[in-house]
């Protein structure tokens, strides 16, 4: 039988600010960060099968296909919690950097919350996919909200913000792999200097570009900076080709940078290319 197509895009997070408050009981980190979306997306096809299974097709071979890929558990979620009793094909086209601290899993579970809310019409409202999300990991609740937000708890505790003035956004992937879990683990709370977040709030609220970049911030970044030191080396060639506010993502490893001018967003691009097999220059998602 021939079923109709759904499809879904899962763009990347980038975050402007990364707090860490305290470590809490259950093992997670409280935090307060401020995330946004930006135009670098992976495509999601869904599609209902007879089988009653989920299937993930995927061409990058860095992303599993079985229960440790995100949007497999997320489908799979939807699927026990609302007693459906066929399968689902997933196609997944890859284009987030795998690992990179831009939430690319996330990003694939929030799809498939919606893209399997719209297959077989589970009428779920955002809230309630929200919900579902944090089961599935910290990140997922904004992927499923999309924009921008200042996000609190463990992630989960999202208010939406305006999104940031329009500009540029140059990213860089060292190739390297960090462990998020690992990084938390890290943090020394007797050493920690803590970003501006109500001044970047404020920025965002005024639209004030430079002051945005002057508030940028990341406690995680020293702890991934000191393990990896491509991180800091990307950081400083960014800063020197004319980068206006340069930072590292949730755990990282990409470094990103904000930056006005197209022409200058080019340069910066150009100049990491030799250096790094993973960058990308893209627009902030409005
Ligand atoms: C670094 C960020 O990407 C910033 O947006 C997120 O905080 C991490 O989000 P995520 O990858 O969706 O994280 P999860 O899959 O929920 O958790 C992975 C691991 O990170 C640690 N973790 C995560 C979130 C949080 N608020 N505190 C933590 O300590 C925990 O050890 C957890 O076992
Ligand atoms: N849909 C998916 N896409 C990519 N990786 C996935 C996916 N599902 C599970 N994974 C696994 O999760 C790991 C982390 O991948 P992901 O790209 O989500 O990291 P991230 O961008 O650092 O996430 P975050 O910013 O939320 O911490 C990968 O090593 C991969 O094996």
């Amino acid at each position: 039988m021939k079923h109709d197509m759904i499809y879904e895009k899962a763009p990347a997070k980038i975050n402007l600010t990364l707090d860490v408050l305290h470590k809490r009981d259950d093992g997670y980190h409280e935090v307060e960060m401020i995330m946004t979306t930006i135009d670098l997306a992976d495509r999601l096809s869904f599609e209902k099968i007879d089988s009653n299974k989920v299937e993930i097709a995927s061409e990058n071979r860095f992303v599993p296909n079985d229960q440790r890929n995100l949007a497999y558990q997320a489908a799979t979620l939807l699927k026990e919690r609302f007693n459906i009793k066929q399968g689902i094909r997933i196609h997944l086209d890859k284009n987030i950097p795998v690992a990179a601290g831009l939430a690319g899993g996330s990003s694939d579970a929030a799809a498939t919350l919606r893209g399997v809310n719209r297959l077989y019409d589970l009428r779920l409202t955002n809230q309630e996919l929200q919900e579902i999300g944090a089961e599935i990991g910290s990140d997922v609740p904004f992927c499923v909200m999309g924009g921008t937000a200042l996000a609190k708890g463990r992630g989960e505790r999202l208010t939406a913000l305006p999104s940031p003035p329009a500009c540029w956004v140059v990213l860089a992937k060292p190739n390297i792999g960090v462990s998020t879990k690992d990084i938390y683990e890290k943090v020394d709370f007797t050493n920690i200097t803590h970003p501006k977040t109500q001044a970047a709030v404020k920025a965002l609220e005024s639209q004030d570009f430079k002051s945005l970049c002057e508030n940028l911030g990341n406690v995680l970044e020293p702890i991934t900076a000191s393990m990896h030191r491509e991180v800091a080396q990307i950081k400083s060639r960014m800063e020197k080709t004319g980068g206006d506010g340069v930072l590292m993502s949730g755990s990282g490893p990409t470094v990103y940078s904000l930056v006005a001018k197209e022409e200058k967003a080019n340069r910066i691009y150009n100049s990491l290319r030799g250096f790094c097999s993973e960058v990308y220059a893209v627009r902030m998602l409005r």
